[in-house]
């Protein structure tokens, strides 16, 4: 059976003939014009060539040379314990470390190295490979390597942290290496509150020379606050010493974002507003608060989660493709992705919630009207999304846990007198990450009617090639260099300014959901008309 085409059919084709058109143009950078100069778009040529050449590195990569001393801020604490550690067992398990470095724990507890030595056995025993074997192999090749010192206190006199790193240089550098050849790299996994506290201290210290530190999220908890820290930071690091991480930036599927956009046509094509209806970036968590009430109760879903990972993902989703992959491009095209995120609006386009019991807790404030969920409804202004939703969800105690980021796209409703199904582009970036296409086909059986196929790509099938958690990669990324997937500044400064207005008298306030629910029901408006895909 052919069908005959209407009048309003062949409009359509036109018109969809213009948009391939005027999506190349936005692909080859040439019609979207930048919220900043910062703008870096390239042809899709260039890309897949400078990702060719990246890829290569990667496949080629054997462990760094120069030695380093890895100093763990923080490790006791829940970040280090179930990220942290694991992440640099599993780069150890890997050859991806350089055969010369040792891990310092510190903080402000009186520990010795023997307390922390148990620390990591038990870290890797909850969160390090499943097969228990392989887990005591970690827990034993850290613990040969693990010592524990005393944090350095700004005012105070050297704490035993500064001996600690002196007396590894030397044990390290043998061979052509000198002590200062030694590589220090200060890992910040603590609260963002006591960042500039530790920053000058490391300072004050002589700590800062020929290491590299890397800030946890969310660096700043308010403009002023970014701009405070930053004005620390930069009176006793250089930029290229400072790596601000966010872990989802290092996620297998995140970095995937690129390759399936910049190296296909067949997604490139499509990635912009005339074929793209809303886009979701839906992060919901089963995970409960108990562990980390103190922090939680003074951070809250849009600072944990909001202005953080999910901003960060939109400008990855929404950047012009970079001139290449390294750091001088691609932060550049990811941050002026966020120079064009409009303030949020707040009287239309977030909804804040609470989940029953919240107060409760044990270490929450009485009366707190902290938020454990948030869903906002992001516009970016720029000619490829211009009047595109980028719809953020995200809290803690919801339905499901998921991470999902969905592109859905225009389709023409009706084909053959029947209705169209839903065309959805969408990466799980959980785990492994995936990559899944919905589309509409023509469902098996004698006549022509219309159904609706998911085709799932797990990415960890790809082969040959062996996925890195995110805390992995990131931390291989700080010993080799490579800024690529970390935040700056400018990037940074945007993101508070479309954030402020959540920070304001305006501030909404949370409304109450049921755990184990999507969140309150005003949410669901915001993703109107075809609703939050993942549920509600
Ligand atoms: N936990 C998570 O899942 C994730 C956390 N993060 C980020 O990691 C960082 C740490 O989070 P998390 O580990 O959960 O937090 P914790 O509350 O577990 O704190 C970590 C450690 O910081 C030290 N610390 C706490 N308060 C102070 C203080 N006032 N001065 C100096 N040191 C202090 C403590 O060690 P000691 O008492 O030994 O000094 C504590 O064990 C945060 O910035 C968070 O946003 C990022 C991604 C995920
Ligand atoms: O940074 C954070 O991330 C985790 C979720 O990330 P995952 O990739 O480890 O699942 C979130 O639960 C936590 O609240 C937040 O601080």
């Amino acid at each position: 059976m052919i069908p005959s085409l209407s009048a309003g059919d062949i409009g359509r084709g036109d018109r969809a003939l213009e948009d391939v058109d005027g999506a190349q143009r936005m692909n080859n950078g040439g019609s979207a014009p930048a919220c900043s100069s910062r703008d870096a778009p390239q042809t899709v040529v260039a890309w897949v060539t400078s990702h060719r050449r990246r890829q290569e590195a990667i496949v080629t990569t054997t462990a760094p040379e120069r030695p380093v001393i890895f100093v763990l801020h923080g490790a006791r604490g829940d970040l280090a314990k179930r990220m942290v550690i694991p992440g640099l067992a599993e780069l150890s398990a890997r050859g991806l470390l350089p055969e010369r470095w040792a891990l310092l724990g510190t903080g402000r507890a009186a520990i010795d190295s023997a307390d922390f030595a148990q620390i990591v056995r038990s870290s890797l025993e909850t969160f390090g490979p499943a097969d228990k074997a392989a887990a005591t192999q970690a827990a034993d090749a850290l613990t040969a390597r693990a010592s524990y010192a005393q944090e350095v206190v700004e005012g105070e006199p050297d704490g035993a942290l500064t001996g600690a790193v002196a007396a590894l240089r030397h044990t390290l550098a043998t061979g052509d290496n000198t002590p200062d050849d030694v590589l220090v790299i200060h890992y910040l996994a603590v609260p963002p509150t006591t960042f500039v506290s530790i920053t000058r201290a490391l300072g004050e210290h002589g700590l800062t020379k020929g290491s590299r530190v890397v800030y946890e999220k969310p660096y700043g908890t308010s403009p002023d606050s970014f701009r405070e820290l930053d004005d620390v930071v930069h009176g006793v690091l250089k930029e290229e010493q400072v790596f601000r991480i966010d872990h989802f930036l290092g996620k297998e599927a995140t970095q995937n974002l690129h390759v399936l956009r910049f190296a296909n046509e067949l997604f490139g094509g499509v990635w912009n507003r005339e074929h793209v209806e809303q886009v979701q970036i839906d992060v919901p968590e089963t995970l409960d608060i108990t562990d980390r009430a103190e922090f939680y109760d003074a951070t809250g879903a849009a600072l944990d989660m909001l202005v953080t990972h999910l901003f960060q993902v939109a400008a990855e989703v929404a950047m012009e493709p970079p001139h290449g992959l390294d750091a001088d491009h691609v932060s550049p095209a990811r941050e002026a992705a966020i120079s064009c995120f409009r303030p949020l609006d707040l009287a239309h386009d977030v909804v804040l919630g609470q989940f029953d019991g919240y107060q409760a807790v044990a270490g929450i404030a009485d009366g707190s009207t902290t938020d454990t969920f948030v869903a906002a409804r992001l516009w970016i202004d720029n000619d490829r999304w211009r009047g595109v939703p980028f719809l953020l969800r995200t809290g803690k105690r919801m339905a499901v846990s998921a991470q999902r980021v969905t592109l859905v796209l225009r389709t023409p409703k009706e084909l053959f007198g029947e209705e169209v199904g839903p065309d959805r582009i969408s990466l799980s970036l959980s785990g492994d990450g995936a990559i899944e296409i919905t589309t509409t086909v023509k469902r098996p059986g004698p006549d022509l009617t219309l159904g609706t196929g998911t085709a799932r790509l797990a990415l960890d099938d790809v082969a040959p090639g062996e996925p890195l958690s995110p805390y992995a990669s990131l931390v291989h990324d700080v010993i080799i260099g490579d800024r690529s997937l970390f935040t700056t500044p400018a990037g940074l400064r945007d993101a508070w300014r479309a954030f402020a207005p959540l920070l304001g008298p305006d501030r909404p306030q949370p409304l109450p959901y049921r755990p184990g629910s999507w969140g309150p029901a005003e949410a669901r408006a915001l993703a109107a008309p075809g609703g939050w895909v993942l549920g509600d």
